[in-house]
């Protein structure tokens, strides 16, 4: 059989800020390792293993895997509403993260993915489906749900909380959170840092742009900043993408009061944009704790739990003004 494939054009047709933010909610909810039912169970179960991450010759040439498996769902027909027959998903997501890649001509993304879809009752693999988009999208939704949970439920005003965010790296991960924390939450201010200035300049044209033509209501006020520093100065919300291998943020740049950090960078090293005096301050919680005892066992912070916890026991986070995402990254599948 030859596998169907979906390219990048039809991907980007169905992806829109309300579907991933809602499918990545879920995701990151069905993140839990309790004993798990037969296979022949009649309740709807998941596997999401630790993933694989091999490095292919040195650390900035890396492959990474991301299994999962999610039996006897019962999914709605998206356009009728009515419930479909009981069926299961066997797949993978597969990422190469290459990081001289933007120096070629023509560049190309560092982060490239593809997910696998087999079929469940003979393995065969039906369906390649184009991930770099999925995956650009899906590790900015995981920073807003992490953002709703851990940092505007300590307001009454919720998601209509104005709020001022940073963006420190604008890159393709930089690009991502700016557009849906900007399509999701009431962002009255946005300030944009990136080593190189004139990729902050592309980022603030195209939000000037898309708010001069009403597909994003926010933010009026965006500012390209010299430093980091400026950037979080006045920040309650500071997403930073980055490849840096030392801390770009450190405590006494950040604002006193509220403040919520969304750490999603720093490629092979999964953390490192943020100082330690930062980490000290604040309670971390991550998407994966499988993933962290591997990929963070460096790093000292005080990891309370999952984000997947937070949703799923309905209880708000430590009473802590500090909070972080540390965003290691995930397949995404519910
Ligand atoms: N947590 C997750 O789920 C995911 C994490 N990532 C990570 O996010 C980071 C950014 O990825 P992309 O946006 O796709 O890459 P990109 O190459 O599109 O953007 C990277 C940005 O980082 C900046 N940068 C690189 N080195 C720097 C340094 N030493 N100091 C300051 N800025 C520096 C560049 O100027 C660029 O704007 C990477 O570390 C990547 O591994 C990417 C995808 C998913
Ligand atoms: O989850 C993901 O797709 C990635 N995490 C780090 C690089 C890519």
């Amino acid at each position: 059989m030859i596998p169907k494939y979906i390219d990048s054009d039809k991907v980007r047709k169905i992806l829109t800020w309300p579907l991933v933010n809602a499918a990545v909610e879920e995701a990151l909810k069905a993140i839990d390792y309790s004993e798990l039912n037969a296979a022949n169970s009649e309740q709807s179960y998941k596997r999401q293993p630790p993933r694989t991450i091999t490095a292919c010759g040195n650390a900035s040439q890396l492959l990474l895997t991301m299994p999962g498996y999610v039996g006897n769902y019962k999914a709605l027909n998206a356009k009728t509403n009515d419930q479909l027959p009981c069926s299961s998903t066997l797949a993978c997501k597969v990422v190469t993260s290459f990081t001289n890649n933007q120096n070629l001509q023509p560049p190309l993304p560092n982060i490239l993915a593809n997910i696998l879809l087999f079929d469940v009752n003979t393995g065969e693999l039906q369906c390649i489906m184009e991930g770099t988009q999925i995956t650009a999208w899906r590790t900015a939704a995981a920073s807003i749900v992490a953002t709703k949970y851990l940092y505007m439920k300590r307001f009454p005003q919720g998601f209509q909380t104005p709020i001022k965010l940073a963006i420190i790296g604008c890159g393709v991960q930089g690009q991502s959170h700016a557009l849906g924390m900007c399509a999701t939450f009431n962002v009255s201010e946005i300030y944009l840092w990136n080593r190189r200035q004139s990729k902050a300049d592309s980022l603030l044209l195209l939000l000037q742009h898309l708010h001069l033509n009403k597909v994003l209501q926010n933010p009026t006020k965006i500012f390209v900043t010299d430093t980091p520093a400026e950037a979080v100065r006045e920040a309650e919300v500071i997403c930073i993408g980055t490849y840096s291998p030392h801390a770009l943020i450190n405590y006494d740049m950040l604002k006193s009061g509220d403040v919520h950090i969304n750490t999603v960078g720093a490629g092979a090293v999964h953390f490192g944009e943020v100082s330690q005096d930062i980490y000290d301050n604040a309670v971390v919680y991550v998407d994966s704790l499988i993933n962290a005892r591997t990929e963070l066992k460096d790093l000292k912070a005080n990891i309370i739990g999952e984000i997947g916890q937070v949703i799923r026991e309905g209880r708000s986070a430590e009473n802590k003004s500090l909070t972080i995402y540390q965003s290691l990254g995930n397949f995404g599948i519910f």
